[in-house]
């Protein structure tokens, strides 16, 4: 059977940054334009240029990709022509090889928010894709409401489907702006505009799009629904990221394109077997981008999406994962976590201690201690998924493995605020750190950012290991090239109380990455035990030499 190309159109930078609390940088929306083309996405909306200055200056140095990358926009306003509306200029200005504008379908919106006539609102949505297709530009039209819309008048809303057709569109994509439309509806829909029954001529699916808000939980469901019905491309966000629900999520969308049936057999996209491999890490590279602890329970990629935690699923897994589980895990980039205290996690524990250089045997009674201590403090606000150097100081103690290179007797640090002669305010931190080593000997370490040209320093944290970092005698050489370079803070449960918990990654001279985890009710504390943990793994790692 020949496969229907399905065409995948990623918003997560335009409606994904829509998203209350979300603000891309320019360089952040390059990293995240990147994953999404490594992934296979076949569009890539940048933003809209000349909307904010973030998005021009995405547009301005937009990155090479192999998907098409997409500017989005409105039509044109009512009273002027395409070619003399500003905020269209600016989005053709960007250059970009497709454009994609909204336009408003809904009777109801065109009199109530545009304030001009239906026939105007046609007029504008015609001249608008016929100047982008004027100017050798793919032209994409966003149906705005288009589901409200056909409920209150299917003849205008498909009639501006038509406008843009004749005008050029490749795409017309029928969004369910308001997310309120179930799936059932959205099929009968496209099936009515593929059939030609819905008062108009037929559309062809080839030439039609879906773009549903999760507003009902069911934005997948009713992409789907849309492509059972006929429809080619879908629109969505990588995490579903988007306007206040959120959008389709893409990342739920793409493996169950690739791997389930109907879908699979039916359909072919961009995305290939390798780069679904790499889906975890785009999931897991948004949040960082946006400092959100990964969802445990998203589909496909979340940490607990392939977690075995009853005995009885635990114990069957073992013998053969298909059991419970409903694809291999590795498809998607994710692992197999079998929790706690049994056989089964037991070897999961091994695997992750061979990773990191460290060989137990089967059986040890340390792997069932370290099981509990990983637990407990989990439980008190840790996380070893992101600090994998913290967890192996942990395991290394419970092993017995870990050699002591120093103790920390007491740290000290201050941060002050002051106005100084010439009334300037001025921030300040300085710290002291003393340590004493294993012949005995102590050592002072002080930092002070004396010589700043700044009037702010770089807090206290940094202050602090500053401080740590001055003076540890023979291990100095060691600990010489290790650098901070992320800091992630974070308020979290421990236990009944809230805590705050602190991830540090750290980098050394030759590139090797390493991140460690701290937790108190102190902020302070809380970084001090992950830059400690830093430290002391780098020790353990290169035996207390350079
Ligand atoms: C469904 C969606 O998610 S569409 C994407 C929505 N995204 C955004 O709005 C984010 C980016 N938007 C912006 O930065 C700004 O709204 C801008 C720069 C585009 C426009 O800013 P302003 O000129 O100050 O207008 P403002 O935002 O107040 O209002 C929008 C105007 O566009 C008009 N408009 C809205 N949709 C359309 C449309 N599809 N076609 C033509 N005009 C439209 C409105 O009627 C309103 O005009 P009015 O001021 O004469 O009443
Ligand atoms: C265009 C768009 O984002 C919407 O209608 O939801």
């Amino acid at each position: 059977m020949t496969k229907t190309r399905l065409s995948l159109y990623d918003t997560t930078l335009r409606d994904g940054q829509q998203t209350q609390g979300v603000q891309f940088s320019t360089e952040e929306k390059h990293a995240i334009a990147q994953t999404l083309d490594q992934l296979g996405v076949d569009y890539i909306e940048g933003g809209w240029p000349g909307a904010n200055p973030t998005d021009s200056a995405f547009f301005d140095a937009a990155p090479k990709t192999r998907a098409t990358m997409t500017a989005f926009g409105m039509t044109k306003r009512a009273g002027r022509s395409a070619e003399n509306d500003d905020v269209l200029a600016a989005v053709m200005n960007a250059n970009t090889p497709a454009v994609c504008l909204v336009g408003k379908t809904n009777t109801f919106h065109v009199t109530e928010a545009l304030g001009i006539t239906p026939d105007e609102n046609l007029e504008n949505i015609r001249a608008s894709v016929a100047h982008i297709v004027a100017k050798g530009r793919e032209a994409l039209f966003d149906a705005e409401h288009f589901f409200d819309g056909y409920a209150i008048d299917p003849g205008y809303a498909t009639a501006c489907l038509d406008a843009a057709r004749e005008a050029g569109a490749r795409w017309l994509v029928l969004c369910d702006t308001n997310g309120g439309t179930l799936p059932a509806r959205i099929a009968e829909v496209v099936d009515a505009l593929i059939a030609g029954t819905a008062g108009t001529k037929a559309f062809p699916g080839t030439q039609l799009g879906i773009h549903t808000h999760n507003d009902t939980e069911q934005a997948v469901a009713g992409s789907l629904a849309a492509v059972d019905a006929g429809a080619c491309q879908i629109q969505g966000t990588l995490n579903g990221l988007g306007e206040r629900c959120g959008n389709a999520n893409l990342i739920a969308l793409i493996p169950t394109l690739l791997l389930k049936e109907p879908y699979a057999s039916r359909f072919e996209t961009g995305v290939a077997e390798d780069a679904l491999e790499g889906l975890t890490r785009a999931s897991r590279q948004l949040d960082e981008v946006l400092n959100r602890v990964p969802q445990k329970q998203a589909a496909y990629v979340g940490a607990s999406a392939f977690a075995h935690k009853a005995g009885l699923h635990a114990s069957a897994i073992v013998k053969n994962p298909a059991t419970y589980e409903h694809i291999d895990p590795a498809r998607v980039g994710n692992s197999r976590i079998i929790p706690m205290s049994n056989q089964a996690g037991q070897s999961n524990l091994r695997r992750r201690l061979t990773e990191a250089g460290v060989e137990v045997e089967k059986d040890n009674p340390a792997l069932l201690r370290i099981l509990q201590v990983v637990k407990d403090r989990e439980d008190r606000g840790y996380t070893y998924d992101m600090a994998q150097a913290s967890f192996e100081l942990l395991a290394r103690d419970e092993l017995g493995l870990l050699s002591q290179f120093f103790e920390v007797e007491r740290y000290r640090v201050i941060s002050e605020r002051r106005r100084n002669a010439r009334g300037q305010v001025v921030v300040e931190s300085e710290a002291v750190v003393t340590v004493q080593l294993q012949d005995g000997s102590k050592r002072t370490g002080y930092y002070k950012n004396e010589h700043a040209t700044d009037l702010h320093d770089d807090g206290p944290v940094n202050a602090l290991w500053q401080a740590l970092r001055a003076d540890l005698g023979p291990l100095q050489a060691a600990i010489d090239g290790i650098r901070l370079t992320d800091f992630k803070v974070r308020i979290t449960n421990g236990g009944t109380e809230a805590v705050t918990r602190v991830i540090i990654d750290f980098e050394d001279e030759t590139g090797r990455t390493w991140s460690t985890v701290g937790v108190s009710p102190n902020i302070v504390d809380a970084s001090f035990e992950a830059l400690l943990d830093a430290i002391n793994w780098r020790l353990q790692r290169n035996g207390g030499s350079a």
